[in-house]
């Protein structure tokens, strides 16, 4: 199968960390790339808090900015929660749904994080939809049952390539250093495409599919160049302006 040329996507998940003050990590990036510019979409999803002025301090920059999970539904009493519609009235052009924090952690399952998507899509957000294997799973040779099934299920039918994008995220390779090998990689990103093709034809070939899991400078360009790799979901390494443009820079403009 031929690889699609999509352009790729680095997208910072800085999960619950950042204060105000850590927005100047996000200018310098923005900076950064005003200068030289990345052969790459640029994205950093900090915590809700932060949206609205990591938007304004990035207004004159490349660097787009998402959420890190949303409700289902576009108001009501849902006392802590944030809407797809609230995210993008903030400024956010995406959002992350399935992280494998939420559903360990919060209890989402497939049909959850479908309907995450769903109302992504809605509120005219990309729904980046994270999958993956954990310890387990991977020992038990269940990778790609576990991503298939997470696919089929977490994915909303009419998903196109403009507002969809699939991170794979092994979860026993988040935030441990640990990686899988390129091959690994390779096998996985390949059964993800051809998943993506069968359910949504000549969209799914365009949907990117990222790498997530233990990215850093130091293995972005072998990780990114990996065929169907099309980009990186990057947590701690996001959170400094220098690693997260260590990463950025395995994509030449
Ligand atoms: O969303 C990002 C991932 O969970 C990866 O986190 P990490 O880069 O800290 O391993």
């Amino acid at each position: 199968m031929t690889e699609p040329k999509v352009r790729a996507l680095v997208a910072g998940n800085w999960k619950m960390n950042g204060l105000r003050a850590g927005i100047a990590e996000a200018e310098a990036v923005g900076r950064a790339l005003n200068e030289t510019p990345a052969g790459a979409d640029v994205m950093i999803c900090p915590p809700a808090t932060l949206l609205g002025p990591m938007v304004a301090a990035l207004g004159d920059s490349t660097v787009h900015v998402g959420g890190q999970d949303c409700h289902v539904n576009v108001s009501g009493a849902f006392t802590g929660d944030v809407s797809a519609e609230m995210l993008a009235d903030a400024g956010a052009t995406a959002v992350i749904v399935g992280h494998s924090e939420r559903r360990s952690l919060h209890g989402e399952l497939d049909r959850d994080v479908r309907a995450k998507a769903e109302a992504a899509h809605r509120a005219g957000l990309s729904a980046i939809v994270c999958v993956g294997e954990t310890a387990g799973e991977r020992a038990a040779a269940l990778t790609q049952t576990v991503v298939s099934r997470q696919l089929a299920g977490s994915l909303p039918d009419g998903a196109r390539a403009a507002n969809t994008v699939v991170a794979y995220e092994p979860v026993w390779a988040i935030g441990t250093g640990l990686t899988p090998t390129v091959e690994d990689v390779a096998k996985v990103h390949a059964a993800i495409r051809k998943a993506l093709v069968a359910r949504f034809g000549a969209e799914g070939q365009g949907m990117r599919i990222l790498y997530g899991g233990s990215v850093k400078p130091q293995n972005a360009r072998e990780l990114m160049a990996v065929p169907d790799v099309n980009g990186a979901l990057v947590g701690g390494a996001s959170l400094k302006a220098a690693d997260f443009l260590g990463i950025i820079a395995a994509y030449q403009p």
